[in-house]
C-alpha cells in the first residue's frame, strides 16, 4: 500500500506554462470545430439553422445529450458525494439512463407528431388556453436558476479557485465572460457539434485522471479496503462525524435511517429524473433535432451508454481523493473546515480539484482545467439558449403579441443577463447547502419542483381524459406543496453531523425522496379528480398530441396551422442566435407567409458591403439568391407525421441495442445494489 501523501507545502497550486498552452490549444480546437460546423450547415434558413438540427445523426445527438447533462456541477458534485457518502448518489446517473431511453422510445414520438418546438408549447397545444403554458415557462426558468446555472457556475468557480487561488466571484465573472465569448465565436449553430468535441475532451481528461488516481491509491481492492479507514485526525469527540458510512458501497440503503432510502429511489428519484430527461427543453430539444426517429433513439442509446462512465471516471476518483487527502477532503470540524476550504459545513466538494492539483503533472492539469471549462460551457450554452427561447416565445410574446423580431432578439439577450445576475446572487445559498454536498443540494431542490411537472406530462401524453383544468390545478397544488417544503428547507438547514436535529417533523422524518413520491401522488390525485369532474377533451383537441393519437391521419387544415406555428417559433430562435442581425429589413423572415416581400428584403441585404455579409455569414445569416424559391423553408404538412416512420433495419438495430443497454444497466445496478 502506498502511504497517503499529505498535501506537501511544495505541491503545485497554480498552472504552469504548459498548462496554459494546453488551454489555448483546447480553445483553438473548439473554435475550429465551431467553424467547421458553420461551413457544413446552411444556417440561413429555418431548415438550415434549426432544422439543420433536424438533420442530425445519432452520434452528435447522443454526445450533445451527454454534454448538456454533465456539467461542472456533476464533476465536483459526484466526486464530492462519493467522498462524503460513498456511491449512493450515482443512482441519479443510472436512473437517468432509463429516462433518456424512455425519452427516445416513448415521449419523443409524441412530441414529433405534435410538431412542437418548446415544451411549454406542447402543453399549450395539448390542453389549450395559456395559463398552463405560462406557469410552466416561469417554473422552468426558476428551476434553471436554482438547479442548473447557479450550481454549475459555483462548481466551476470552486475548481478555478482551488487551481488558481482566485476569489470565487472573480472566477465566476471570468467563466461567464469566457462562455459568452465562446457563444459568439463558436456560434450557436455549432453548439451540437462542439458539444461532441467537448464530450470527447471531458471523457479523455476524466479517464486519465481516473488512471492516475487508481494507480496512486494502489488499485481497485485498495480503494474498497481503504475507504472505510479514511477518517480525519481531528474530529468532534463522541460523534460519528468524519467516519465513512458502512453502506458506502451500496446504492440501495436502509429505508428509515439512511441518506438515500431505497424505496425513495424507485419512484421518488424517477419523477424528477423524468422531468429532466423527458419533459425539459434543454434535453428534449437535442433529440428533436435528430434526422429521424431512429437517429433520435440512437442518440438516446449513446447518451445512455456514456452515462455509465461518470461512476468510474468521476465518483470513484472522488472516493479515492478522500483516501489520499483524508484530513482535507473529509474534514469533520467546522472551524478546521472553514480554514481548509472556507466552508464550515465540509470540504468534500473539493475532492476532485484536489486530485487534479496534487496528482497530475503539468500539462495534464491544464487539460483538466479544459475539461472543467468544457463541462461548464457545454451545459451553460444549452441552458442559456433554451431559457431565452422559453422566455421570449412563451412569456414575452404572450404579453406583447406584436413585438418585432428585433425586440424579441434584444429581450432574449437581456434576459440571459438577468438570469446570470440572479444565479450569481444565489451562489451563497448553494455554498451553504446540504451538509456541503453540492450534488444533494441539486437533487433535493429538484425534488420539490419537478415531480408535478412530470405528472402533467405523463398524464397529458398517456391519458386522453386529462384536460386543461386538471393539468392547471394539478400544477398549482403540487407546486404550492413543493414550494412550502423548499422554503422550510431553507429556513431550517440540515443540522451538522454532531448537532441535534430539531427541525419540524416534515423535514426531520420525511426524506426528500419520500417527499417526492408523496408530491407526485398528490398531483396525480388532483389532476385525475379535476379532469374527471370537468369536460372531456374533444378528439380533435388531442389529435397527434397523445401516445394513442400520435398516428392519427393528418387533417390538412389543422395541420397547416401547427406547422406555421412551429415555424414562427423557429424564426424567433434564429433571430436570437443572430449576434448582429440588426438590419430591420432583414428581420422579416416569414417564408411561409409572404414569399414576395421576403425576397425583396433579401435583395436589399445583397447590396450591403462585403464586411457586412461576412458578419452575416458568421452569424448564420447567409443571404439567399433573389427569386430562389426554397421549398424546404416551408415544410410539407405531412412531414411531421412521416418522420415517425423508421426503416425496419434501423429499427431492429436500435431495438436490439435497447435490450443490450437495459441489460447492462440492470447488471451494474444489481451489482452495486
Ligand atoms: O445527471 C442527473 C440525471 O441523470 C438525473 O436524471 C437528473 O434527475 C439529475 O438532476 C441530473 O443531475
Ligand atoms: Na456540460
Amino acid at each position: 500500500m502506498t502511504p497517503s501523501p499529505s498535501p506537501s507545502p511544495g505541491s503545485p497550486t497554480t498552472l504552469d506554462t504548459v498548462d496554459i498552452v494546453v488551454l489555448v490549444v483546447y480553445f483553438l480546437l473548439i473554435l475550429a470545430v465551431g467553424f467547421w460546423s458553420m461551413f457544413r450547415t446552411k444556417r440561413s434558413t429555418v431548415d438550415g439553422y434549426f432544422l439543420a438540427g433536424k438533420n442530425m445523426t445519432w452520434w452528435p445527438v447522443g454526445a450533445s445529450l451527454f454534454a448538456s447533462n454533465i456539467g461542472s456541477g456533476h464533476f465536483i458534485g459526484l466526486a464530492g458525494s462519493g467522498a462524503a457518502a460513498g456511491i449512493g448518489a450515482i443512482a441519479y446517473e443510472w436512473n437517468g439512463i432509463l429516462m433518456v431511453l424512455l425519452l427516445g422510445w416513448i415521449f419523443l414520438p409524441i412530441y414529433i407528431a405534435s410538431g412542437v418546438t418548446t415544451m411549454p408549447e406542447y402543453l399549450q397545444k395539448r390542453f389549450g388556453g395559456r395559463r398552463t403554458q405560462l406557469f410552466m415557462a416561469v417554473l422552468s426558468l426558476f428551476i434553471y436558476i436554482f438547479t442548473k446555472i447557479s450550481v454549475d457556475m459555483y462548481a466551476g468557480a470552486v475548481f478555478i479557485q482551488l487551481a488558481l487561488q482566485w476569489d470565487i466571484y472573480l472566477a465566476v465573472v471570468l467563466l461567464l465572460s469566457v462562455t459568452a465569448l465562446y457563444t459568439v465565436a463558436g456560434g450557436l449553430a455549432a453548439v451540437i457539434y462542439t458539444d461532441a468535441a467537448q464530450t470527447a475532451i471531458m471523457l479523455a481528461g476524466a479517464l486519465i485522471l481516473m488512471g492516475f488516481s487508481f494507480v496512486e491509491v494502489g488499485g481497485w481492492n485498495a480503494l474498497m479496503e481503504r475507504y472505510a479507514n479514511a477518517i480525519p485526525s481531528v474530529r468532534v469527540p463522541n460523534s460519528t462525524c468524519g467516519i465513512p458510512r458502512d453502506d458506502a458501497f451500496h446504492i440501495f440503503r436502509d429505508p428509515v435511517n439512511s441518506d438515500l432510502p431505497w424505496p425513495g429511489i424507485i419512484i421518488g428519484m424517477s419523477m424528477p429524473s423524468m422531468w429532466y430527461w423527458c419533459s425539459d427543453q434543454v434535453i428534449v430539444q437535442r433529440s428533436l433535432s435528430a434526422k429521424t426517429l431512429s437517429h433520435a433513439k440512437g442518440g438516446s442509446l449513446l447518451g445512455a451508454y456514456l452515462k455509465v462512465l461518470p461512476f468510474f471516471a468521476v465518483m470513484l476518483p472522488g472516493m479515492i481523493s478522500r483516501i489520499l487527502y483524508t484530513d482535507d477532503v473529509a474534514c469533520a470540524d467546522p472551524e478546521l473546515c472553514k480554514q481548509i476550504c472556507g466552508n464550515p459545513v465540509g470540504c468534500s466538494d473539493t475532492a476532485y480539484a484536489k486530485l487534479v492539483m496534487e496528482l497530475l503533472p503539468a500539462g495534464l492539469r491544464g487539460l483538466m482545467m479544459a475539461v472543467m471549462i468544457a463541462a461548464l460551457m457545454s451545459s451553460l450554452t444549452s441552458i442559456f439558449n433554451s431559457s431565452s427561447t422559453i422566455f421570449t416565445m412563451d412569456l414575452w410574446k404572450t404579453f406583447r403579441s406584436h413585438a418585432s423580431e428585433w425586440e424579441l432578439m434584444i429581450v432574449g439577450r437581456m434576459f440571459v443577463l438577468v438570469l446570470v445576475v440572479v444565479s450569481v446572487l444565489w451562489i451563497p445559498v448553494v455554498q451553504a447547502s446540504q451538509g456541503g454536498q453540492l450534488f444533494i443540494y441539486i437533487q433535493s431542490i429538484s425534488t420539490y419542483l419537478q415531480p408535478p411537472v412530470s405528472i402533467i406530462f405523463v398524464l397529458g401524453c398517456f391519458w386522453k381524459r386529462t384536460n386543461e383544468k386538471g393539468a392547471f390545478w394539478g400544477l398549482v397544488v403540487g407546486l404550492s406543496v413543493g414550494c412550502i417544503r423548499m422554503l422550510l428547507d431553507f429556513i431550517y438547514p440540515a443540522p451538522l453531523c454532531y448537532e441535534e436535529d430539531d427541525r419540524p417533523a416534515v423535514l426531520k422524518y420525511v426524506h426528500y425522496l419520500y417527499f417526492s413520491t408523496m408530491l407526485s401522488f398528490i398531483t396525480l390525485v388532483v389532476v385525475v379528480t379535476v379532469s374527471l369532474a370537468t369536460e372531456e377533451p374533444k378528439p380533435e383537441q388531442i389529435s397527434h398530441l397523445t401516445w394513442f393519437t400520435r398516428l392519427d391521419p393528418v387533417e390538412p387544415k389543422e395541420h397547416v396551422f401547427s406547422v406555421e406555428q412551429s415555424i414562427r417559433t423557429l424564426e424567433v430562435i434564429i433571430s436570437q442566435s443572430e449576434e448582429i442581425g440588426e438590419d430591420k429589413e432583414n428581420s422579416n423572415k416569414e417564408p411561409c407567409h409572404d414569399r414576395k416581400e421576403n425576397s425583396s428584403s433579401m435583395s436589399s441585404v445583397q447590396s450591403q458591403s462585403r464586411l457586412m455579409s461576412a458578419l452575416y455569414w458568421l452569424c448564420g445569416m447567409e443571404r439567399r439568391k433573389e427569386g430562389e424559391n426554397n421549398p424546404v423553408t416551408c415544410p410539407a404538412p405531412e412531414q411531421s407525421v412521416c418522420s415517425l416512420e423508421e426503416k425496419p433495419l434501423l429499427q431492429h438495430i436500435v431495438n436490439a441495442n435497447l435490450i443490450i443497454c437495459l441489460s447492462v444497466t440492470a447488471f451494474i445496478i444489481g451489482y452495486w445494489g
